[in-house]
């Protein structure tokens, strides 16, 4: 079974004056146990509106989804998932630790599991030494990090999370990062929205790239990474051989001891035939490949 199914999802909501927004477009797709799975998008793409239905805080206008074989906005759907909303707010007059043991209580935790979830929660946001300040005291990252921390609380199996890098430090985004990865190491699901590419490319299996409501690519990372090769970039050494044998691809950079070319896919097994006949010595060939950067913004591109 599927962790989320996603059958046609589609959100049209009616702004002021009747103007009509589509905001999600005929969505499906699915989450295997395991997977984590960036939800990729600019700014008002319609992850935030897709991550409302699957939680039931809105009704999709057309389109059904799962959790677990659940249906979503049950009672049941969300006792499986851990949610990160994409501004969460809290009772700022608690302290990090009552937040949790409250969080905890409304998935009817029995005592003793709630405090030890809420001890190793706290120590791996790392919020031990600030568990009992108040939280209206607490730095933007700190907050974020309690929102993490609250997802967490019922080990669910599940978790979705909306922008959970977002206002992060480089240190706090690498250890939203690290936990990603560590609840992937034991089973768990994660299906996270950004809009940060590097986000996506250290942490997914695979990657939807969702533009004004439609989602526009599906695919592994790897494949992604894969299809992005351009060619090479191959060393020689200066010294040895004759270079001008290789005059029809294109110098990238040259010093007192190499000459480094870029050559095409489709020119690799000529230019290294060349090389060979003109005794050029290879030293170095490295791939060069779009990154996940470039591929988001062609799709972006196409999606205006
Ligand atoms: N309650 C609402 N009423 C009218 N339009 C809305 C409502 N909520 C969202 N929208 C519109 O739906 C579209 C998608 O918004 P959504 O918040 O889902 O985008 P997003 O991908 O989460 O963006 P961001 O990265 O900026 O958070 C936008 O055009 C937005 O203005």
């Amino acid at each position: 079974m599927n962790m989320l199914d996603i059958r046609g999802l589609s959100k049209t909501f009616i702004g002021k004056r009747r103007l009509r927004v589509e905001a999600l477009r005929d969505l499906t797709l699915s989450i295997a146990q395991g997977e984590i799975f960036g939800f990729l998008g600019p700014n008002g793409a319609g992850k935030s509106t897709t991550i409302k239905c699957l939680m039931g805080l809105i009704r999709p206008t057309v389109g059904t989804a799962t959790i677990m074989g659940e249906q979503i906005g049950s009672v049941a759907s969300r006792a499986k998932i851990g949610f990160l909303p994409e501004n969460p707010a809290f009772y700022d007059y608690l302290t990090a630790e009552e937040y949790l043991r409250f969080v905890g209580k409304t998935f009817k935790m029995p005592e003793a599991l709630l405090t030890r979830r809420t001890d190793e929660t706290l120590k791996q946001l790392e919020l031990w030494d600030a568990r009992k300040r108040p939280m209206r005291g607490y730095s933007k990252g700190m907050v974020q990090r309690v929102g993490l921390a609250q997802t967490m609380i019922h080990d669910p199996d599940l978790y979705i999370l909306d922008e959970p890098m977002s206002g992060l430090d480089p240190i706090g985004r690498a250890l939203v990062k690290d936990i990603i990865l560590d609840l992937k190491k034991r089973g768990k699901s994660v299906f996270f929205s950004t809009h940060i590419t590097d986000d996506v490319e250290k942490v997914c299996d695979r990657v939807g790239v969702i533009v004004k409501g439609q989602l526009e690519a599906l695919d592994s990372v790897e494949n992604i990474v894969r299809q992005g090769i351009e060619g090479y970039i191959v060393q020689t050494r200066l010294s040895r051989g004759n270079h001008e044998a290789l005059g029809g691809f294109s110098v990238v950079r040259t010093n007192e001891t190499f000459i480094e070319y870029f050559v095409p896919v489709a020119g690799f097994n000529e230019f290294m035939a060349l090389a060979g006949q003109h005794s050029v010595e290879v030293t170095l060939v490295e791939t060069k490949r779009k990154d996940l950067e470039s591929f988001f913004l062609e799709i972006v591109g196409k999606g205006k």
